[in-house]
């Protein structure tokens, strides 16, 4: 087998009696966690609800581009430098020694990237906490919370559509539990230690910034050379696990790649980076709401577009190339442009 020797088989075959079991249990809410996992998709989730929100004060949009960047971007890392199984190539691969048949199967099914950790738990907990943190810091000052209440509120409300998040990725055999809870585990800490080093954060400088993030652009590369010269592995092993167990091909989608992810999470990156220093908007930006709403729509009416017009034939580089200059313009124009037309 060509991917790393991590002996977790002990951990799956516990695991996967609770996908069997939401399998048997949550059959009846399938199209509604269906929904969730679509609309929860990392990428929607950059695109519509993290400028959506953003709209209502630019503090709140800055932490969340920043956060949701940086940790998306080290998932997508890690999910190429260790890359895990998922429980339905799991299954498939031993079908013949477990005997697990039976299972329902879905477009959720096609994922090509790895399985750990689970970048829907990392970019929905990362938003959701980020969110509710500052409802409740603005519901807190009329009433007079403490930082123990504020803390579990949040908690109380993140933990709703997490779970359901969760549930679906279980069900729909895209992700074991301990994928899911390393994701939202990983993304806690994350926003925790973005919370304590926000004042470094905020003064980091343009070009230094710019060169970390492209010196870190570098590690996927060399990873793939040492993968395939030092370490005989095969760098694609997950797109091919995905072509050879997919319930139907045509499902796979080329944006869910995990060189594709890798590229969109760079260029949402860059634009950050090239946004720095982030302290001067962060602390000035009074812009109205009536303003920042229709500049908000406009885009996001703009990324869609571009979105929609992701040039897919015309060679792989291009197609890259493409998601990483399109994301880069889409966090630059959040955190640069905007800032500027709504005030
Ligand atoms: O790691 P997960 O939660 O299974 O997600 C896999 C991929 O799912 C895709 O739908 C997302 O657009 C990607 O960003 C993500 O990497």
């Amino acid at each position: 087998m060509d991917i790393l020797p991590l002996n977790l088989t002990h951990l799956y075959e516990l695991e996967i009696t609770l996908n069997r079991n939401v399998q048997k249990q949550m059959r009846f809410t399938e199209q509604w966690l269906r929904d969730i996992n679509t609309y929860l998709d990392p990428q929607m989730v950059m695109d519509a609800w993290l400028p959506l929100f953003g709209a209502f004060s630019h503090k709140l949009l800055v932490r969340l581009a920043v956060s949701a960047s940086i940790l998306n971007v080290v998932t997508s890392l890690f999910k190429w430098i260790c890359p895990e199984y998922r429980p339905i190539w799991w299954l498939r691969e031993f079908e013949s020694k477990y005997k697990f048949r039976g299972f329902n199967l879905d477009a959720n099914t096609c994922d090509t990237s790895a399985g750990f950790p689970s970048s829907h738990a990392v970019t929905f907990t990362t938003f959701a906490f980020i969110l509710f943190h500052w409802l409740l810091v603005k519901l807190g000052k009329c009433c007079n919370m403490s930082n123990f209440e504020k803390y579990i509120l949040i908690y109380g409300f993140v933990s709703l559509p997490l779970g359901l998040l969760w549930t679906g990725r279980l069900y729909f055999l895209t992700e074991f539990l301990h994928q899911c809870i390393g994701g939202s585990l990983f993304a806690l800490l994350g926003v925790h230690f973005f919370n304590r080093y926000s004042a470094l954060l905020l003064k980091l400088h343009k070009w230094s910034t710019v060169v970390w993030v492209m010196v870190l652009g570098m590690l996927p590369a060399a990873v793939y050379f040492a993968m395939i010269y030092l370490v005989d592995m095969d760098p694609h092993w997950s797109v091919r696990m995905a072509f050879k167990w997919c319930s139907e091909v045509t499902l796979m989608r080329h944006e869910a790649g995990p060189i594709y992810v890798l590229f969109r999470d760079f260029g949402y990156l860059l634009g950050v980076a090239l946004s720095c220093p982030l302290l001067h908007n962060y602390k000035n930006n009074n812009g109205s709401l009536y303003k920042r709403l229709p500049a908000t729509a406009i885009v996001m009416f703009l990324n869609f577009t571009a979105l929609r017009n992701t040039p897919k034939h015309m060679g792989r580089w291009i197609f890259l190339v493409y998601e990483l200059v399109r994301n880069c313009i889409h966090s630059y124009t959040l955190l640069t442009i905007f800032p500027k037309i709504s005030k």
